[in-house]
């Protein structure tokens, strides 16, 4: 079972620009967390602070009972063998052939023999499609297969904790949707505590138990899917609906003015053409594949999504009650 992180009043800082401040947010243990929000908001900066890597100014991050911004370097290195992290670009080192990458946080941490490496390897590199690929140097093969790469490297100490940064960056849509499938079915197998950063709105309305935006130096809501998927919050409405109407501007902030005649018009659909008046409907979630057991946290998932996304039954139309002939007396 993975682990709760407790972030409560964070604030991260280089120099004087504040990246965000006092973000407090539970990443409930087990759970598939997505953090959202527009380019340079902090998203990286978030992952690197939660794993211990950067320091932030003010708050805590509760890991198994300890505050790890209260730790010296070497108990943070006990607590950074919680974390798996998938970096953008997998982070491979390019003269080593994938199984010696992935085999690599075994040799560095661990005093297993080589046979065992070699058997944790292969059972990684499994769960995530590669076996056949185990010579092969990170400069010869895709950028997908360069993401699974990282996913096996990041599994092999068998994590509490799994940060993914872009996992989706740089892929078509069809190995998006194998690596979302690929990342819910892993969930369900390892149990562990997940939050991805991505961009990528299709699959944050599908994968995750929990959504998150950065915004404007603030964590604007995070909460359950449904909470932001339903949300009539601007900022949400304009990130999951990717348009240009609202308060995210190219660069930076639009004045209020502009954003209110923006959001009149959407209202009318004069901009649009359609208007946006209700919110879109809620995307069913996706669920492990077939032959992946489901743990009771799946099969609660299942069980709630067949209900929700059952087709309604149409009302029988009601009679009308015979007419009892009238005979004249
Ligand atoms: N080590 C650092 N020193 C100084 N500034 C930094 C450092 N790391 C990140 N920043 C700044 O912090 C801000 C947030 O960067 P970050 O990469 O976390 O954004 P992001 O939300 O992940 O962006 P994107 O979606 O484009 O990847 C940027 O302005 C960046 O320049």
């Amino acid at each position: 079972m993975g682990v709760e992180i407790c972030v409560e009043g964070l604030t991260k800082s280089f120099g004087h620009q504040v990246i965000w401040q006092d973000v407090s947010l539970t990443l409930p243990a087990g759970e598939v967390s997505v953090m959202l929000g527009p380019s340079g908001t902090g998203k990286s900066v978030f992952l690197k602070t939660l794993v211990g890597l950067l320091k932030p100014e003010r708050g805590s991050i509760t890991i198994a009972g300890q505050d790890i911004t209260k730790l010296r370097e070497r108990d943070l290195y006990e607590v950074r063998k919680l974390f798996g992290v998938l970096f953008q670009d997998g982070a491979l080192f390019g003269s080593m052939s994938l199984y010696d990458n992935i085999a690599f946080p075994l040799r560095e941490h661990t005093r297993h023999p080589e046979n065992e490496v070699r058997r944790i390897v292969l059972e990684k590199m499994d769960m995530v499609g590669l076996i056949g690929a185990e010579d092969k140097l990170p400069g010869e093969i895709s950028g997908g297969m360069r993401k699974r790469a990282g996913l096996a490297r990041a599994l092999v100490l068998d994590p509490e904790i799994i940060l993914f940064d872009e996992p989706d960056s740089g892929l078509d849509p069809v190995r998006v949707a194998y690596l979302n499938q690929l990342i819910v079915d892993l969930n369900a197998q390892i149990d562990a505590t997940f939050l991805i950063v991505t961009h990528d709105i299709a699959s944050a309305r599908l994968v995750p138990d929990n959504i998150g935006l950065l915004f404007r130096r603030e964590l604007v809501m995070f909460g359950p899917r449904q909470e932001l998927l339903t949300s009539d919050e601007p900022v949400v409405r304009q990130f999951l609906h990717g348009r240009m109407q609202g308060p995210i501007g190219m660069a930076e902030e639009k004045d209020a003015a502009q954003v209110e005649q923006e959001l009149a018009e959407l209202g009318t659909g004069a901009s649009t053409g359609d208007g946006e008046a209700s919110a879109a409907p809620m995307t069913p979630r996706l669920l492990p594949g077939p032959g992946v057991t489901r743990p009771p946290r799946w099969q609660a998932i299942a069980e709630r999504e067949a209900e929700l996304h059952q087709p309604q039954k149409k009302p029988e139309p009601e009679r009308e009650p015979e007419q009892k002939e009238v005979t004249d007396a």
